[in-house]
């Protein structure tokens, strides 16, 4: 009796991506919490709730260049019978009044400045006519002034002990603003999970090599550690791993010492020098899934050692930036603690007719338009999963459901937002 060798590398048991992506964030463990320079905290994720230690604006502010005063002093002026009021006071913005505006009087004050306690509107400059007399100075006003006006109340914008920022919030320019605000200058974020990233295979060049004849430079690490930064983990590339199973298993478990979670590129389809697809069938790993129903990465495989996850991506460009975004990503989002840490999903029009006909849903490379109103998505012209050149093109994956008829163009089509795209 023959024995076909090749039978248990073939063998695999194929689940959906919903499936694999639950898989996976069962494993997901949220991070500790440290403390960070406020100018070093965009695109960290917040450890817990931020609530504001005071009302915002906590005295009643300026909004106007002009002069403080009694709106009921203007009550009845024109024209003709302008109000005449002694100005009493300058109070320039960071300083407090020094004299009390009592009926008749006004205070000159500038934006931002405190409003004296005892007035209740400000007018601004343009609305008064200045005049002195014997030494004295004062103002006319022909309009009346409304009660409240140009002046900010306190706890206008947050009341003290509102919450202003909540945990699993991923902090960008706005969250800068309201932290720095309430003099937060350290802020309490989640620790960025280690990445280490291994290439494999032996065609591969460092990209500062020349060209040599069969072989290519190694784009997949540098294209990774990008997507894990954007994702809010700090990436590590180590040394490329040899096509020897031996080395690969002390390389990666040794990885797996120092870093929180690790990311293959190529060899795990059925090839002669495919390891990293032998590496996760050895007893010591719990082998999550080595096959996905989606295109481009179907061999996209994901495995747990001592308690961590290892991402063995494909080594073909399109797969391997697929795998990361459907997979990695939302596990490193998990980690951080975001509230939603999948891709957005939308609709939008299919702008051309996608012909190709799948068993499997397809995530298309797609660039997206506003046109007439409607969010248009343009399947890439090249999206192959060995094709590397239209990922940079990509604002979104086109969903394309398994279809043996391909989809019309005009038709409503689920997207996924990608963050480097020109849409976000
Ligand atoms: N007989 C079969 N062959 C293949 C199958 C199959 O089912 N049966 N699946 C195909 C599919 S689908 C994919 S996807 C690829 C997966 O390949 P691997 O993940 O095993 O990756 P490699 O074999 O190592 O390389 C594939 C391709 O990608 C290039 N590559 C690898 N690493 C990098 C890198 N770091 N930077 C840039 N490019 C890289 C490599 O040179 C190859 O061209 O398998 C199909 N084959
Ligand atoms: O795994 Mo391949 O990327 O399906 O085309
Ligand atoms: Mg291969």
């Amino acid at each position: 009796m023959t024995k076909n060798l090749n039978s248990d590398k073939f063998r695999r048991n194929i689940v959906s991506v919903p499936v694999a992506q639950a898989k996976i964030l069962a494993y997901a463990q949220q991070g500790e919490m440290e403390l960070v320079p406020i100018s070093e905290a965009n695109n960290r994720v917040l450890a817990s709730d931020i609530t504001a230690p005071h009302p915002f604006p906590h005295f009643r502010r300026s909004g106007m260049d002009g002069y403080a005063l009694h709106s009921l002093d203007t009550r009845g002026c024109n024209n003709e019978q302008p109000v005449q009021l002694e100005v009493i006071d300058d109070i320039p913005c960071g300083s407090l009044p020094s004299a009390k505006v009592e009926r008749g009087m006004a205070s000159r004050i500038m934006t931002g400045a405190k409003v004296p306690d005892e007035a209740d509107a400000v007018v601004m400059l343009e609305m008064t006519e200045t005049l002195e007399h014997e030494g004295k100075k004062y103002i006319r006003i022909k309009r009346e002034i409304e009660s409240g006006k140009n002046i900010t109340p306190v706890g206008f914008e947050l009341a003290d002990g509102d919450r202003i920022l909540e945990k699993g919030r991923r902090i960008g320019t706005g969250e800068i603003s309201v932290l720095a605000t309430f003099g937060y200058h350290l802020v309490p974020v989640v620790e960025k999970p280690r990445v280490a990233i291994f290439s494999t295979g032996s065609e591969l060049l460092q990209i500062d090599e020349p060209l040599q004849d069969g072989r290519i430079r190694n784009s997949n690490t540098y294209m990774l550690v990008n997507q894990i930064r954007e994702a809010g983990g700090e990436p590590y590339m180590l040394e490329a791993i040899e096509d020897d199973l031996d080395k690969a298993r002390q390389r990666v478990e040794a990885a797996f010492t120092e870093y929180d979670i690790v990311i293959t590129t190529g060899g795990v389809s059925v090839g002669d020098y495919d390891i990293m697809a032998e590496l996760v069938r050895e007893p010591s790993t719990e082998l999550l899934f080595n096959k996905v129903s989606m295109r481009p990465g179907s061999v996209t495989t994901a495995a747990v050692k001592e308690g961590k996850l290892l991402f063995a991506l494909s080594g073909n460009p399109g797969a391997c930036f697929v795998g990361f975004e459907l997979f990695v990503r939302p596990f490193i989002g998990a980690i951080l603690g975001v509230s939603k840490p999948f891709l957005p999903e939308f609709q939008a029009v299919l702008g051309n007719t996608y012909h190709k006909i799948n068993n499997f849903t397809r995530f298309v490379r797609g660039s997206l338009t506003f046109e007439g109103g409607r969010l248009v998505a343009y399947p890439a012209p090249l999206d192959e999963s060995s094709v590397m050149v239209t990922i940079k093109d990509s604002d979104v994956l086109i969903v394309i459901p398994p279809t043996n008829e391909g989809v019309a163009a005009g038709k409503l089509v689920d997207v996924l937002m990608l963050p480097g795209g020109r849409f976000t």
